[in-house]
């Protein structure tokens, strides 16, 4: 079933001198539980696309249907996580884990012992007490996952969560974020630069081309490939051929502006 659905969406851009035509014609669709990502040149509109898909813009043109409503700016229905945790250092994690909570008037007990188990689970329980800064880059984008979860948003949107992480970390956070989500059936879409995470992590990936953006090409990840998980992707002879096929597609898109 289609659970999140992008049709005809365009996007232009005005000023009082200029516009820019950031989307053009753009249709997809998502079914619960898959994971996608979008990528291509800088200044494709990937941003201006998860931005649409989270009712924080409104389409120019098109419409966006998700979980059978249009979408809306305060729908409950989704999550954002970005390269920057946002996570406010004056608060402790654990206060920063139930801010979403709190904001939307869903802090019960049920839903703090919930989200505690998850900040548990990813293995932070220990720090719940402490301030962001007393945490490493790759431990605040973990709490971050919690906080974005604490909701139970059935879509998430990540722009890029993991560019600002070492490499190291990034694998293992890729790791994580994947399998945690598999575990709850949540619907993802992923804007990222890095061609290798998106096959890593998707069941689909969307290469948009510039000027203004539209769907240039879509890969399916093999079953076979989506079989294991995202560490070991990126260990299979498949993962390279695929990555050779869009890092060819991705330069001569880049090619051509
Ligand atoms: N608020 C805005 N006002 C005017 N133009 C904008 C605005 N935001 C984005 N744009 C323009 O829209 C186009 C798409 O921008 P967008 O940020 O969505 O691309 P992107 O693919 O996410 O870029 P990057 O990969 O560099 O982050 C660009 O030409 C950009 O300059």
């Amino acid at each position: 079933m289609n659970f999140l659905t992008i049709q005809d969406v365009s996007h232009v851009y005005f000023s009082k001198q200029t516009s820019t035509t950031a989307l053009h014609d753009i249709s997809l669709t998502v079914n619960e539980g898959e994971f996608i990502s979008i990528i291509g040149p800088s200044g494709c509109g990937k941003t201006t696309l998860l931005s649409i898909i989270a009712g924080l813009i409104k389409p120019t043109v098109g419409t966006v249907i998700l979980d059978n409503e249009p979408i809306h700016m305060k729908n409950k229905k989704t999550g954002y996580m970005l390269q920057q945790d946002y996570l406010f250092p004056w608060k402790t994690i654990e206060e920063n884990i139930f801010l979403g909570l709190k904001l939307t008037n869903q802090l019960t007990n049920k839903t703090k012992i919930k989200t505690l188990s998850l900040l548990k689970k990813i293995g932070l329980s220990n720090v719940k007490d402490q301030y962001p800064s007393q945490l490493s880059g790759g431990m605040r984008q973990r709490v971050a996952l919690v906080r974005t979860l604490a909701t139970d948003p059935k879509l998430l949107l990540l722009d890029e969560p993991f560019s600002a992480l070492d490499y190291q970390t990034k694998l293992t956070l890729e790791e994580l974020v994947y399998l945690t989500l598999k575990q709850f059936h949540k619907t993802a879409v992923l804007v990222t630069h890095d061609i290798g995470e998106a096959i890593a992590m998707s069941d689909r990936i969307y290469l948009l081309s510039k000027g203004p953006g539209k769907v240039a090409q879509v890969f399916t990840v093999p079953k076979e490939l989506r079989q294991l998980s995202p560490l070991e992707i990126r260990n299979s002879e498949q993962y390279n051929e695929l990555f050779t096929i869009i890092w060819k597609e991705l330069e001569s898109l880049e090619g051509k502006n």
